[in-house]
Formats: structure tokens, C-alpha cells, sequence
């Protein structure tokens, strides 16, 4: 991955003769600083530390910033941080080029008029159209103070977590295999988004190029027995909801692959659809070329429903396998994977997982159930996060393993991880929490297996949806909220009443903050069917890439105090945050318009 990185910018009072000599080693000395806070806090997607590049000297004039923005020219910095103690020279020093995402900290020690600088640049990169993210700390340090506060601290790291993830989306691929899914409205894929907004390529496969890989062999055999034999030991078998059932004929004669040969199909499938987004050097050796190189593919999709799955086995497995941090290879970097080819779910699970390094989970939003409703049919209150009621997230397997939440943290609690912090048992712990029931035969005549399990753990996450609405364009929507574990008994009366075999995540969202007024208002406000989750309370980090992208946040649960956008929209208006955000995005538009 060639990574994007961030270049700081130490920037100074040019008056040579005593101001600026008193000056050089604080300043130099706060971008260093910088950057060691990101490369020791922020990691690319790839697992690697984030790179930070800092000019090679201060900047004290027009002269200087030249000199700095052609020593960034050639690095792939995509976003600026300029840092200063003191009063600077705004329309002479600022970062004037209008590809990069910037943020100006000011440091608040009073010796100097850092902040006063601060504010002038702010006022010129708003008269310039420029957003810039305005950083400053709470309380006055002294001027030798080395420590970077934690409100500082935060803000850098938001920043910088936010300018790379748009740094790691730029010029890849979006991969569409098959086309649109049911009617979903997210399926129909909206090229102007990716491209303008996202500044990424739209790649369009038929379905028919995995049947053709397959049929032919165009894949890894060695690597193909090696993940059979995975599937053999880690992914065990679960209930048969078809067992039993007469079946119709046309659900008899439509399913091509036998029953002891759909597991061998799934693995090749998921392997097959891995390789056409990222490629693999084994299939040049093996002389296919073409294939080998891949389409740079970073998130995909998959149609399945109806035309494949309707005779073919589901992609229920390769969703959930590519979407989760490991397979049979071990652990490795989740890839976002939409199921029914929601792309705009899959756009949706993207930001989560730039947004944390952990695997999303793609889910339909499917049952608001009220405690009353719950009481009814279980004779039970629920409690805890849960008492305000509950939705019940789940899809035809294709959520990712990660979700089972067997992974366990320091403390022994279940959670989800960056990929990288995974450990064996972690991984092992996800395969034995989770079973792989033969798919509904009702739903995928064809067969296939659908991931089964239930989040066993009460953890702080955020959901996620990227909407297309007319008069606007992009929206998201970010809620903020809490898995939780039923009693066994509960969970089962309630899962019992709808697609049993599927994996399911019990979700409660935080309310009482924005329009997020109750848990029934979160699902009769979500935009569309599909949901992505990721563990933590990230939504302030999505509000702050949203903002990088001009992307206004229709719905969210984030506090006031918690978000964190460029400076000049405040120019939009303050009072109505939301408000402000609508404006100051439909001004500036698309970053690659
Ligand atoms: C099997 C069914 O068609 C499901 O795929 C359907 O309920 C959906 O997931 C719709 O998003
Ligand atoms: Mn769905």
C-alpha cells in the first residue's frame, strides 16, 4: 500500500535578529513532537505505523512554505498539520495547496501569540475556501512545556486518523461483483460519489468471472487445500433448517452443486473474489496474468440474491470471511465486503474499519423489539443497556466472525480488536463461537452456509449508514450505542421468530442526544435495510471524516462537545450545528470534484 502521509509544518515569526533565533528549537521541537504522538498512536488500515514527514525547516515566510510544499510534493502527504508558539505571518505562511486536508495547532502559552496566529490563519483559510481544523489547548502551558495535552492530543490524532483514511481511499477500488441485489436501493452503485467524493474508481464484475475462476481453476490450489482443511477443523457444522422439509420441485431442481460438494465451492468462491480485488502473484505463476495483478481493490460486494444464489451456494462465507480479520491464513486485514452489494453499506462499513483498523460488521436493521413486546413474548424486562429496547441486527451470515465478540482484552471481557492485536486464541475463540448452518433453502435454493452466532458481549459501538438522497446527495448517519447479551432463553424466544441460522447482534442505542430520541426513532429514522458496525464509540471520528469529505451527518448521537469539523464552518453559522454542516458542506462540495 503506498501509504498517504502527514506532513507537519513548524511555523515561525520570520524577524531573523533575536525573535525568530529564541523560537527555532520550540518550534522544531513541537513538530517533532507531533510527530511522534502519530506515529505512535495511529496505524494504517495495512497494520503499519502512520508515516509523518516534517519540513526541513521552519517556516517563516512565502519562501520557506515553498520550500516545504516541494519537499511534500513527492511524499503522498495528504494532510497538513502546521504547528507554532507564537505570532506568524498567516497569508505569507499557510498551506495554500488545495489537494491537502490541513490543521493549524496553535500552542497555548501565553509568552507568545501563538493563538493570535492561530486565529488569523483560521480567517484566512476561510477567506480563501479553504477548510482548515483549528487546534488549541484548554489550559496555558509553560513556554519549555514538552508535554502535549490530552485535548491536543486527541484532536491531532482525529485529524490525522481522519486525513489518512481519505488518504487510503484515494485512486483504490471500489469492486462490484454482480449487480443490483432485490431491488436495494444501496446496490445501484452511484459512480459520482465514489469518484467526486471518495476520489475512487468504480469497478464493475460480473458474476459470471467467478463461475469462470472456479470452473477453470484460476486460483491457488495449494492455498485452496490448505483453507479446506481450515473449514474442515474451525468452521463447524451447525443446525440443518431444511432437514426434514419437502421442498417444492423448483427448489429441488434448482440446486446445481450436491450438498457434500458446497463447501469446496464456497472456499474457492471466497478465495476467487479475493484474488479479483487484491490479486495474487501465485496465478501469474500459474500463467494467468491478467488475473494476478487484481483491480486495487480496498471494499467490494457481492450480488448473490437472486440470480447466483438461486442455483448456485450463497457468498454468505466469503462475506463474512473477507469482511472478518482472519481466515485460514491467520490474521490479516479485514476488507469491507457488502452483502446484496449494498454499496453504500459497503462504503458505510469502509469508514468504520478506517475509522478503528477492526472488522465491520454488515448487518440488515431488522426488528425494533420494545421491552413491552419483549415482555410479552418472553415473560422478561429487559435491563441495562437494553431497557429502553432493542434492534435486532442481523443478515444472511455474511457478518463478520469478529462480531461474535469472543476475542478477549486485557481485562477478559469480550471484544472486538484491531486486526493486528489478535491473538491464536482470539481467532479460535471467534471459530468456536461461531457454527455455519446450511443456508435456508426457501431463501438460496442453491445452498451455501450462513455464519451463525450471537454477540456474546456487551460492548460500546458505533453504527453506521451512508445514504443517497435527492436534493442533497451523500448523507451519513452515526449512532453511537451498546451491544447486549439477552438471557440465553430471551435471545432465543426472539431469534426463533425470524432467520434462526443467521448471526445476530443485539443493539441498543445510545439515546437522549440529538434527534436519536428513542431506540424506535433510530430504526424508523435509519436511511435504508443495512447497517455497519464497528466496536467503540467512534462517531466522533466519523463526524470528523465526514467533514474532510463534505459529507453532512443526517443522524447522529454524537454530543456537541465531542465534534470536531473544520474551523470555518463556524462561518456557517454556530447556533445549528447541523445545520452549519449542511451549508459549509454543499458550499465547498466534493473533494475531487
Ligand atoms: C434472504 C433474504 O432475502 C434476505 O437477504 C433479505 O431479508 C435481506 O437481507 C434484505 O436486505
Ligand atoms: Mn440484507
Amino acid at each position: 500500500m503506498n501509504h498517504p502521509k502527514i506532513g507537519i509544518r513548524p511555523t515561525i515569526d520570520g524577524r531573523w535578529g533575536g525573535v525568530r533565533e529564541s523560537l527555532e528549537e520550540q518550534t522544531m521541537g513541537m513538530a517533532k513532537r507531533a510527530a511522534k504522538l502519530i506515529e505512535d498512536n495511529l496505524r494504517y488500515p495495512d497494520g503499519e505505523k502512520v508515516e509523518v514527514v516534517i519540513s526541513p525547516t521552519t517556516i517563516g515566510g512565502g519562501a520557506e512554505a515553498a520550500v516545504c510544499e516541494e519537499f511534500f510534493a513527492n511524499q503522498n502527504v495528504v494532510g497538513t498539520l502546521t504547528v507554532t508558539p507564537c505570532w506568524c505571518y498567516g497569508t505569507e505562511t499557510m498551506d495554500l495547496n488545495p489537494n491537502t486536508i490541513k490543521a493549524v495547532w496553535g500552542f497555548n502559552g501565553t509568552e507568545r501569540p501563538g493563538a493570535v496566529y492561530l486565529a488569523a490563519v483560521m480567517a484566512a483559510y476561510a477567506q480563501r475556501g479553504l477548510p482548515a481544523f483549528s487546534i488549541y489547548g484548554t489550559e496555558v502551558q509553560d513556554k519549555d512545556e514538552t508535554t502535549i495535552t490530552a485535548d491536543v492530543a486527541k484532536k491531532i490524532l482525529d485529524f490525522a486518523r481522519g486525513a489518512v483514511a481519505v488518504g487510503i481511499m484515494k485512486n483504490k477500488s471500489y469492486v462490484n461483483i454482480g449487480s443490483v441485489s432485490m431491488g436495494i436501493a444501496g446496490s445501484v452503485v452511484n459512480v459520482d460519489f465514489l469518484q467526486k467524493y471518495l476520489g475512487m474508481r468504480t469497478e464493475w464484475v460480473d458474476m459470471t468471472e467467478v463461475l469462470r475462476r472456479i470452473t477453470l481453476g484460476i486460483y491457488d490450489h495449494e492455498e485452496f487445500e490448505r483453507a479446506l482443511a481450515w473449514v474442515k477443523e474451525y468452521c463447524k457444522e451447525g443446525m440443518d433448517i431444511n432437514a426434514g422439509k419437502d421442498f417444492p420441485e423448483i427448489i429441488k431442481k434448482s440446486r446445481y452443486i450436491k450438498d457434500d460438494e458446497q463447501w469446496e465451492f464456497c472456499v474457492k468462491h471466497a478465495m476467487v473474489v479475493r484474488d479479483i480485488l487484491e490479486g495474487n502473484p501465485k496465478l501469474a505463476e500459474m500463467g494467468w496474468h491478467e488475473e494476478s495483478l487484481g483491480r486495487n481493490g480496498i471494499a467490494g460486494g457481492f450480488q448473490g440474491q437472486r440470480m447466483w444464489t438461486d442455483w448456485l451456494p450463497n457468498a454468505d462465507f466469503t462475506e463474512a470471511i473477507m469482511a472478518s480479520g482472519f481466515n485460514w491464513n491467520g490474521k490479516k486485514m479485514p476488507t469491507p465486503f457488502a452483502t446484496e452489494n449494498d454499496t453504500l453499506n459497503g462504503v458505510a462499513m469502509m469508514f468504520g474499519w478506517l475509522s478503528t483498523g477492526k472488522a465491520p460488521i454488515f448487518s440488515d436493521v431488522r426488528t425494533y423489539w420494545s421491552p413491552d413486546a419483549v415482555k410479552r413474548v418472553s415473560g422478561k424486562e429487559l435491563g441495562g443497556y437494553a431497557k429502553n429496547g432493542i434492534i435486532h441486527l442481523i443478515n444472511s451470515g455474511a457478518s463478520c466472525l469478529d462480531a461474535s465478540a469472543a476475542a478477549k482484552d486485557e481485562n477478559g471481557n469480550g471484544t472486538m480488536k484491531e486486526w493486528w492485536n489478535l491473538t491464536d486464541e482470539d481467532v479460535k475463540a471467534c471459530c468456536e463461537a461461531t457454527d455455519w448452518c446450511r443456508a435456508d433453502y426457501e431463501y438460496f435454493r442453491g445452498g451455501g452456509f450462513s455464519s451463525h452466532f450471537k454477540t456474546s458481549a456487551e460492548m460500546p459501538v458505533t453504527m453506521i449508514r451512508v445514504n443517497m438522497v435527492e436534493g442533497v446527495g451523500p448523507t451519513l448517519q452515526v449512532i453511537e450505542g451498546h451491544t447486549c447479551v439477552l438471557d440465553d432463553d430471551v435471545h432465543r424466544i426472539l431469534d426463533e421468530r425470524t432467520s434462526k441460522t443467521w448471526p445476530t447482534t443485539w443493539f441498543a442505542p445510545k439515546i437522549g442526544v440529538g434527534a436519536a430520541d428513542s431506540v424506535y426513532n433510530v430504526m424508523a429514522k435509519w436511511g435504508a435495510n443495512h447497517g455497519a458496525t464497528v466496536e467503540g464509540h467512534v462517531g466522533d471520528r466519523l463526524l470528523t471524516l465526514a467533514s474532510m469529505l463534505r459529507i453532512p451527518v443526517a443522524f447522529h448521537n454524537i454530543e456537541g462537545e465531542r465534534i470536531f469539523r473544520p474551523h470555518s464552518f463556524n462561518g456557517f453559522g454556530t447556533a445549528d450545528l447541523e445545520g452549519q454542516d449542511y451549508r459549509a458542506c454543499a458550499y465547498y462540495g466534493p473533494l475531487y470534484k
